[in-house]
């Protein structure tokens, strides 16, 4: 290796997380914390876990994603040499059935993530103008590519299937699932916390912007909430989560709503924001006194447990429930309300522990043990990386994610 550094990029949809770190052998460890928060206007850039954390205005605007980058390696570069910098990482949302791994980005492989659009509208044009501004500014920079989808490919091809013609199924409509990376952390860091736990049946609750479940097995992914696009599932921020298929053509038949009306409605009006009429954000939420906020509040937490219920089926079983991401880490209400619902499956929470988002949150004779842990997609994606760059330092494939279309 040449440098010791390296950057990873996670686009969410109203974020850029960005993580420094060191590369040291075998795993990378974390320097620095920065997020390009594009909800505000101008977009504003955060560096945390350095000596001098900061917060500043970018003078891009948010859909200038080459220039945001351009502002934010100039700002990060004051305080870290970049010239150190060995590869970078990025969170990619879907590989399909083509990307089953982590793999090294080239102009074949920008090819392949562009013909994935289409199953991520909201996610992946996102990740391709990061890919494009840092192949623009770093040309030389191994870049590598870690996705959401890989982890669920453990998943038994009936959980996959939806109930169409097989040939829908043979041309990839099916169920991918997201948030593997998450996943994918949670599952090695409850096998360091509670080996036991970790070595039985499990269901994973992320609940942040988007949210979802997985259903782990020994830490194996087995089934998850999401399906064939990041809508399916529990309801979230903005998107409404499982729908009778009806309902689409009813909106798009009777009420002959235009197909980009009818997504936008689905991806950015539905969900908490739909249902309250008030915010996406469950803080607002919570704080409300609005009947409606109630209401939104009270349907997410109903379709999160009766989605555990539903992973439990899958599982045959549930020894433990793991709450992540920024509801999930930071909202004690709605793990409570949840944890409530599955009090009949065995789940007896501790009020005081679920309070102070303490690491267990089930009591010591809760037959379902229940814990928080904050979820780090970037370490997922920065160790990745690592093992794709050294892969290629010792002339082996350049990641070993591209196995089969
Ligand atoms: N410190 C916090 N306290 C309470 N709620 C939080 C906190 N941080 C984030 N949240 C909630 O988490 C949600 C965003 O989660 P996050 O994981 O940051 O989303 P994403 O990465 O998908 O944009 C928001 O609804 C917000 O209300
Ligand atoms: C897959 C997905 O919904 O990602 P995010 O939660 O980052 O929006
Ligand atoms: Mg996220």
């Amino acid at each position: 290796m040449t440098g010791d550094l390296l950057v990873t990029f996670n686009a969410g949809s109203s974020t850029i997380k960005i993580g420094l770190f060191e590369a040291g052998a075998g795993r990378a460890r974390r320097i620095a914390r920065g997020v390009i928060d594009l909800r505000r206007a101008p977009p504003m850039f955060r560096l945390d876990e350095v000596p001098l954390p900061f917060e500043t205005a970018l003078a891009a605007p948010a859909e200038d994603v080459r220039g945001l980058l351009a502002e934010t390696f100039g700002l990060v570069g004051q305080h870290v040499d970049l010239e150190r910098v060995r590869a970078a990482g990025i969170r990619v949302v879907h590989g399909g059935g083509t990307f089953t791994g982590p793999v090294l980005i080239d102009d074949d492989v920008v090819g392949k993530l562009d013909e994935l659009t289409v199953l991520a509208p909201l996610h992946q044009p996102q990740s391709l103008r990061i890919i494009r501004g840092i192949r623009h500014l770093r040309p030389t920079l191994p870049l590598c590519a870690s996705f959401d989808t890989a982890f669920h490919q453990s998943q038994d091809d009936i959980v996959r299937r939806f109930a169409l013609p097989r040939a829908l199924h043979d041309e990839g409509i099916r169920r991918y699932g997201f948030h593997g990376l998450s996943y994918q952390f949670i599952a090695g860091e409850l096998a360091r916390r509670a080996p036991e736990t970790a070595a039985g049946k499990v269901v994973v609750a992320h609940l942040g912007s988007g949210a979802s479940l997985c259903a782990l097995e020994g830490g194996v992914s087995r089934d998850t909430s999401m399906g064939f696009s990041t809508l399916d599932g529990i309801p979230m921020a903005t998107r409404c989560g499982a729908l009778d298929p009806g309902v689409l053509l009813h909106l798009m038949g009777q009420k002959a709503m235009p197909l980009a009306a009818v997504e936008d409605l689905l991806y950015h009006r539905s969900g908490l924001l739909g249902v309250s009429g008030i915010s996406p954000d469950s803080r607002v939420l919570l704080d409300s006194r609005d009947v409606r906020a109630e209401e939104a509040i009270t349907l997410f937490c109903f379709r999160i447990a009766g989605e555990i219920a539903r992973l439990a089926v899958t599982l045959g079983g549930l020894d433990g429930v793991v709450f992540t991401a920024g509801i999930g880490e930071n909202q004690p209400r709605i793990r409570a309300e949840v944890c409530a619902r599955l009090g009949w499956l065995g789940l007896t929470l501790d009020a005081g522990a679920n309070a102070a988002n303490a690491p267990r949150i089930s009591t010591e004779d809760s037959r379902i043990a229940a814990y928080v842990i904050p979820t780090d997609e970037e370490q997922v994606i920065a160790d990745e990386t690592l093992a794709v760059v050294g892969d290629a330092d010792r002339g082996g494939p350049a990641g070993h994610g591209l196995l089969r279309v």
